[in-house]
């Protein structure tokens, strides 16, 4: 997407809901009680990444069986899982870093790249192409909520998608920021209680995120 675009429909996307949370799928008879779980809380943006094996098919099978919710990709790498994810259905793609390969995919993709991004310079070469819509990472070890601050101002137009270590209890703090567009993370569908197929404890987790303040 040119230019303005990506940013623009990106954050339309991600300014729903104060969440975005990342799925790393393990199991595949998960994939639709989850998201189902995460939706009765009324999460209808989620990340599914490509970490796990299952991760394209799980993707291919939300767009088809949930088209209601808005399902973005992860952990894309290169130019090969770029195309596969936008072949699976992906509405959106979500990679750690940048690359000038997947900078220059974003500008002529159908659907918008939020690019990983860690540094000043990272976003400056993003931004000079157009981008003003990033995911910071991994958000808490990178300089979290005080980097954000110090971003804010030579980059006043700018808003981020921080993930990585966030928990509940930092989410706070995250969601006061104007240049915050919306909080990634996996907390909100643990292991365990994906494991023990606790669903409805899912739906609770998801409930209890604060509003914006
Ligand atoms: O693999 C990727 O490209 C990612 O997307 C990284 C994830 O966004 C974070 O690992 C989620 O962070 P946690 O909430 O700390 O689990």
């Amino acid at each position: 997407m040119r230019l303005l675009e990506n940013s623009r429909v990106l954050d339309d996307i991600l300014a729903g809901q104060p969440i975005l949370p990342v799925l790393s799928i393990t199991r595949e008879s998960d994939i639709l009680p989850m998201a189902d779980a995460l939706a009765a809380a009324g999460i209808t943006n989620l990340e599914v990444t490509l970490r796990t094996p299952l991760g394209l098919g799980a993707i291919r099978l939300l767009a088809s069986e949930r088209p209601q919710l808005c399902v973005g990709a992860g952990t894309v790498l290169d130019a090969r899982q770029f195309q596969s994810v936008l072949d699976a259905g992906a509405r959106f793609i979500v990679t750690p870093g940048t690359t000038d390969e997947l900078l220059a995919l974003g500008l002529d993709s159908p659907v918008p790249l939020l690019p990983g991004v860690a540094t000043a310079s990272e976003i400056m070469r993003g931004y000079r192409l157009g981008y003003r819509c990033f995911k910071l990472f991994p958000a808490e070890i990178c300089g979290g909520v005080k980097l954000l601050k110090a971003l804010a101002g030579p980059f006043h137009d700018v808003r981020f998608c921080p993930t990585g270590g966030i928990g509940p209890e930092r989410l706070p703090d995250y969601l006061a920021l104007d240049n915050v567009v919306a909080v990634g993370g996996s907390w909100m569908a643990p292991r365990d209680l994906i494991e023990s197929g606790d669903w409805q404890a899912i739906t609770r987790l998801c409930r209890q995120v604060p509003r914006r303040r």
